[in-house]
This record gives structure tokens, C-alpha cells and sequence, in this order.
């Protein structure tokens, strides 16, 4: 694959045109095959905004003082959930994830932490990034279930369970000067992940035949992460994408990524649309936050294919991909 055929531009792409028809083929072509695709809109994401963001707001935030910064941790220390995480394991990696950024709330919280005064101008550029990144994020997942074949009502049911979260990631060098890796190869556990890369290169997915590609930071651009969730919700027919950050300029780098998943206490399920006599159902439900847990525990790192142990139907052995 060429990293071109795995791109979309959504600049005027509404539902109805033959815009939102060539979108779609394109979208669902690269999901299913590889459970990501780049998306670019040089208007939403225009360099005001990535200005506004990239150039200001995180570097103001990352800046601050360790202890300064620590006051935002989450209070169950040892889980990676709300709040900011400093440099565990000694990756050279901190970041501050906040829930319902599109919702001015959530970034306020944080703020009156922060910075004494809070900090309205940080608020306000955050709020108006989530909102941006999660319309577009949504059109890709529409696109993306219409494309595998599922009804618009079932589409939109299923979009009513999803919640929204944001992880704001400072990366510094990489520490191993070899490699260049500063985020080992993982699936995402989220239904996708919306990762909004700045100037620094890093993001990587890997292909099914092998490659490791790397995603240009190119600007006005972003890639959508098929996660665990997604795969499930899909019958199979979307994997979760395996990546990896890895910066071999060695540059520090900001990121964003936009993580969709279903709100607690809602189980995730294979959408009824998606399963038939030729699509038996290969997952059973499951629920996010347990699993979420359940896949860090000794026996979830233990299995290759840990959601296919989890909840596959029939399990199996835990190898077979769906
Ligand atoms: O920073 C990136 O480009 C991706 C980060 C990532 O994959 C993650 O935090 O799960
Ligand atoms: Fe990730």
C-alpha cells in the first residue's frame, strides 16, 4: 500500500453528493484494510488553529514546572485515566488527558490546577481543537460503518454511546538513540483514536505484510486509529491498527490524540447489521472499562490476540485473528 491510497480529503464532503460516495470507498477501502486512514481538511485545520494549539497552548502547558504539573495528576496514581502523567518508566513522555474536551468544563478543571488565575485563552483554543478534530472524526466513522454496510438509524444509535476523551503528549528525544522508538508498537483499547501530529514526524502504523509506514505530520492533516473497540463493533472486518512512535530526526514533539470508546457502563456489541450467514458474530460483548483493565493484568499481556481471548466467540487460542 502507498500511503497516498490511504488518504481523504472531507473539505465539502457532506452526505448526499458524489463527494460523500468517493469518500466513503475510500475510507472503508483502508479501514478494513489496515485500520487507519489520514485525513486531511486544510480549512478546519487550518494554521491559525494549529498555530493556536502547537505554537501556544501545549508548549505553555508543558512548560510549567514539574510540581506545578503534578497537581493535575489523577488521584488513583498508577492508572493511566484523567489528568497528568510525568515521566513514568522513565520514558522521555508526559502527558494530560482530559474527558468531554468539547466541553469547556473539563479543560476549566484543569486550568484553575495549573495556573493560578486559570487560564481562559488555553480553554478556549482546546475546546474549539476537540470540536474541530470530533466532527471530523465522527464523519469518519459514519463513513466508515455506512461503507461496511450498516443502516443510518443503527449508525447513529451507535454513535449515541460513545464518549470522547483527549491526551495532550509531550514527547522529549527519544532515549534510545538506536531505535528511535519513544512509544513501543500497541493497539489502541479505544473504538478509534483521532492522532493530530505537529511539524515532528513519529506516528507509525504497521501494515499486514510486515512494513512499519511512517504518517507525515504533514499540516491540516491527522490519521484516525482503528481501536480494539472498533474491531469488535465491526465483526472483525476493521482490525485495530498496531502502532508505534518513533522520531528518528530526534526532535521533542506535541500530539493530540482524540480517543472515542463507549461512555461507562455501556457494553460494546457487534452491530446486528454487520453479522449474517456469510459474517457469524466472532465477538461477544464486552465492556471497556473492564477490559481496559483485564488487558494490562499478567494474563492479558500474556495473550497475543488478548481481545480474541477475552471476548471471541469460541475463543480459541488467542492467536487467530479475527
Ligand atoms: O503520539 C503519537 O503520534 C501517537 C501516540 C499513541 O499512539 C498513543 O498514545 O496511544
Ligand atoms: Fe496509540
Amino acid at each position: 500500500m502507498e500511503i497516498a491510497n490511504a488518504k481523504v480529503d472531507l473539505r465539502g464532503v457532506v452526505p448526499g453528493t458524489p463527494g460523500w460516495e468517493a469518500a466513503r470507498a475510500v475510507v472503508t477501502a483502508s479501514m478494513v484494510a489496515h485500520g487507519f486512514v489520514i485525513v486531511a481538511h486544510g480549512d478546519a485545520l487550518g494554521p491559525d488553529l494549529q498555530h493556536a494549539v502547537f505554537g501556544r497552548a501545549m508548549p505553555e502547558l508543558f512548560a510549567l514546572p514539574p510540581e506545578t504539573k503534578q497537581r493535575a495528576a489523577p488521584d488513583d496514581a498508577g492508572v493511566l485515566t484523567t489528568g497528568y502523567v510525568g515521566h513514568v518508566h522513565g520514558m522521555a513522555w508526559e502527558s494530560l488527558r482530559v474527558e468531554d474536551p468539547t466541553d469547556a468544563a473539563g479543560f476549566r478543571r484543569v486550568a484553575d490546577l495549573l495556573w493560578p488565575e486559570g487560564n481562559a485563552e488555553f480553554c478556549e483554543t482546546m475546546v474549539s481543537f476537540a470540536k474541530t478534530v470530533l466532527k471530523l472524526q465522527e464523519t469518519v466513522e459514519v463513513l466508515t460503518l455506512e461503507g461496511l454496510g450498516v443502516r443510518a438509524e443503527s449508525v447513529r444509535a451507535h454513535l449515541g454511546t460513545l464518549g470522547y476523551g483527549v491526551r495532550l503528549a509531550h514527547y522529549g528525544a527519544p532515549l534510545n538513540t538506536e531505535t528511535c522508538v519513544s512509544l513501543p508498537a500497541h493497539c489502541d483499547n479505544s473504538m478509534d483514536t483521532a492522532v493530530v501530529q505537529h511539524v515532528v514526524e513519529g506516528l507509525e502504523v504497521h501494515l499486514g505484510d510486515g512494513r512499519w509506514v511512517a504518517v507525515p505530520p504533514e499540516p491540516g492533516t491527522f490519521a484516525i486509529v482503528a481501536g480494539d473497540l472498533l474491531r469488535v463493533a465491526s465483526n472483525g472486518r476493521v482490525p485495530a491498527c498496531l502502532h508505534r512512535v518513533r522520531t528518528p530526526s530526534r526532535r521533542e514533539r506535541f500530539t493530540a490524540q482524540f480517543t472515542r470508546g463507549q461512555k461507562v457502563g455501556v457494553e460494546v456489541r457487534v452491530l446486528d447489521d454487520l453479522v449474517d450467514e456469510e459474517h457469524p458474530l466472532v465477538f461477544n460483548p464486552l465492556r471497556h472499562e473492564e477490559y481496559s483493565k483485564w488487558v494490562y493484568s499478567e494474563e492479558g499481556r500474556k495473550c497475543e490476540d488478548p481481545l480474541k481471548a477475552y471476548c471471541g466467540v469460541g475463543k480459541g487460542d488467542g492467536v487467530a485473528a479475527a
